[in-house]
């Protein structure tokens, strides 16, 4: 069996700054390499793959300490890796794994994955092909009710988030939220970038 090395931009501790466990203390594992090119990506820095150090599941967990209850894997598009090997190891060390993820790839079972984000992307035409748990949209210029599946999550569990430092963006999400109390969306704000930590 090959051993699955990943390739790491960076690995830190932060407070979950997005979605339904804002606020919690988590170890943040953020991968290289991304399948999309979003026009507002706030972590371009994270696209190239050859540039990244890899580690195995071993040395990830031996160099880096996992003190928090969160774990959030991340990148950009983290399901382009073999996630299993890292997963089960950090479920041996009573971790909570979440994933954000563009939704473009299938999220195999097998993973164990505790909570799963996708956020869609105009440049996949907001394809689904994973689970989720909750839907995170970036608010843009072009986005519209219409492009929320609903069916796929419970209710209460799709946000709109701000795109970062457009105030136009923020208002657009607010009037779509309290114009459509029966859809049951949240704002969604980058804590981190509010309050100014990673
Ligand atoms: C950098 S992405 C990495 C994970 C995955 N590639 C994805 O897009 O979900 C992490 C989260 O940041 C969001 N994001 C990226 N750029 C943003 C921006 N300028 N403003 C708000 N959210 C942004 C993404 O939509 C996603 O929910
Ligand atoms: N604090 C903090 N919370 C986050 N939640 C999702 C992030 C990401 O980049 O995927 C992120 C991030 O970069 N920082
Ligand atoms: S899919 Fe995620 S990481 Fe990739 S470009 Fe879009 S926001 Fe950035
Ligand atoms: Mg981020």
């Amino acid at each position: 069996m090959t051993i699955v090395r990943y390739p790491i931009v960076e690995v830190f501790e932060s407070l979950q700054g997005e979605g339904t466990h804002s606020g919690i203390g988590a170890t943040f594992v953020r991968l290289a390499g991304c399948n999309l090119r979003c026009s507002w990506c706030d972590t371009t820095h994270s696209f190239a793959v050859d540039k990244a150090t890899t580690y195995t599941t071993g040395e990830l967990i031996e160099a880096f300490s996992f003190k928090q209850p969160l774990v959030v894997i991340t990148g950009g598009e983290p399901t382009l890796h073999d996630l299993g090997p890292l997963v089960r190891e950090l479920h041996n060390r009573k971790k909570y794994v979440c994933i954000e993820t563009n939704g473009t790839n299938p999220i195999p079972i097998e993973w164990g994955i505790n909570w799963i984000t996708v956020s869609p992307k105009p440049q996949s035409g907001y394809t689904i092909t994973c689970p989720a748990d909750e839907l995170k949209y970036v608010v843009d210029d072009e986005f519209k009710l219409e492009f929320i599946r609903f069916d796929l999550v419970k209710q209460g569990r799709v946000f709109l988030q701000i795109e970062s430092g457009r105030l136009e963006s923020a208002k657009k999400a607010y009037d779509m939220i309290i114009r459509n109390p029966d859809l049951h969306l949240r704002l969604g704000v980058q804590l981190h970038k509010v309050v100014g930590f990673e």
